[in-house]
């Protein structure tokens, strides 16, 4: 869906935000960005809808060069969220919200019913929501309505940088379980930028490790825990001292019936992550068996819960 090829971008200054950056993004992927500060996560993702022109190598969106694209239908095909949302403050929800698919001048009874489907969508109810100020909502449903903006014309590719990252931790982690709901429905490609290794653990397909403007290893979350490419890897995701010890998996148990469980692999409430990798690498889904007595299921969105908590714990 988006491929990007040797691709660098050289300030003036001679720095180098991006150096030979290879990357294929595949349609209906969420791939997460991440890298310490300064690493070029911004600057790979503003590539991508020509906010800022690149030096070397080129991007390609469903095989056609970004250049080629006229630079609204790119822009417009491309929905885009920030940490900062910048909603327009003089302009009401539903206004903000048309803005695109009012460029692209559809029907007002089409964008009038699009409004109602996004605002349902991130969770937000149109009668009480709709004709509101954005200053009249609060930080974390700001974030809902530039979602649902970025959503608006049904863009194929959403990029996302830092969105959540200036939340309290509580409406922090309920956007991120909404965003991994929405996703199952609506499953566009989109690229994730985050600083934070547990946001990234959670919410990626694949996860593109990045420094100094290069990739240090890309893969799924289970690949950069289990195969760290150097030491770089295992210290960023910063979990690797602790993968033998033993640990509680009761919280992230889903309940089911016997019927359910009868074929799958069994897994003791108390493991170590190695272990269940191990398992679940083989496996979608895992019985897990308490005091003798299969007590639910438990699966890779699970694992990946317990890891992020045990990572937002070690900060
Ligand atoms: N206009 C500019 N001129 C010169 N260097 C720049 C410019 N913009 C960015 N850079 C440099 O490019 C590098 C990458 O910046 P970028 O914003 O992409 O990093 P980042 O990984 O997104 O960082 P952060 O997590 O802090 O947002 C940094 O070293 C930055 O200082």
């Amino acid at each position: 869906m988006i491929s990007f090829e040797n691709v660098s971008k050289k300030y003036d200054d001679g720095t180098y935000a991006v150096n030979n950056f290879s990357l294929h993004i595949k349609e209906g992927e969420l791939l997460v960005l991440i890298g310490p500060s300064g690493s070029g996560k911004t600057t790979t993702l503003k590539m991508i809808n020509r906010l800022i022109p690149l030096t070397d190598g080129y991007i390609k969106i469903k095989d056609k060069m970004i250049s080629d694209y006229d630079i609204h239908e790119l822009r417009w095909d491309i929905g885009y969220v920030l940490q900062q949302i910048a909603l327009f403050p003089h302009m009401t929800i539903e206004e903000n919200i048309a803005v695109v698919p009012e460029m692209k001048k559809w029907d007002q009874t089409e964008i009038n019913q699009r409004i109602d489907e996004l605002l349902h969508m991130v969770g937000l109810e149109p009668e009480t929501y709709r004709k509101r100020l954005p200053n009249e909502l609060s930080g974390g449903q700001q974030q809902r309505i530039g979602v649902a903006r970025a959503l608006a014309a049904n863009p194929p590719i959403i990029l996302m940088d830092e969105p959540f990252s200036a939340l309290d931790p509580l409406s922090r982690e309920k956007l991120q379980d909404d965003l991994i709901e929405l996703q199952k429905n609506i499953k566009k490609t989109i690229v994730f930028v985050t600083h934070d290794m547990s946001e990234a653990l959670k919410l990626g397909d694949r996860i593109c490790l990045m420094r100094n403007g290069g990739i240090v290893q890309t893969g799924t979350p289970e690949e950069l825990i289990q195969q760290p490419a150097n030491d770089f890897v295992r210290e960023f995701v910063g979990i690797d001292q602790s993968q033998e010890k033993i640990m509680d998996i009761r919280e992230v148990v889903e309940p089911a019936n016997p019927g359910e469980m009868e074929h799958l692999p069994v897994i003791s409430s108390q493991v170590s992550i190695n272990e269940i990798l191990a398992l679940l690498s083989e496996q979608e889904q895992l019985a897990v068996v308490d005091r003798d007595e299969k007590i639910g299921t438990i699966d890779r969105q699970g694992i990946i819960r317990i890891l992020s908590g045990r990572m937002e714990a070690l900060k």
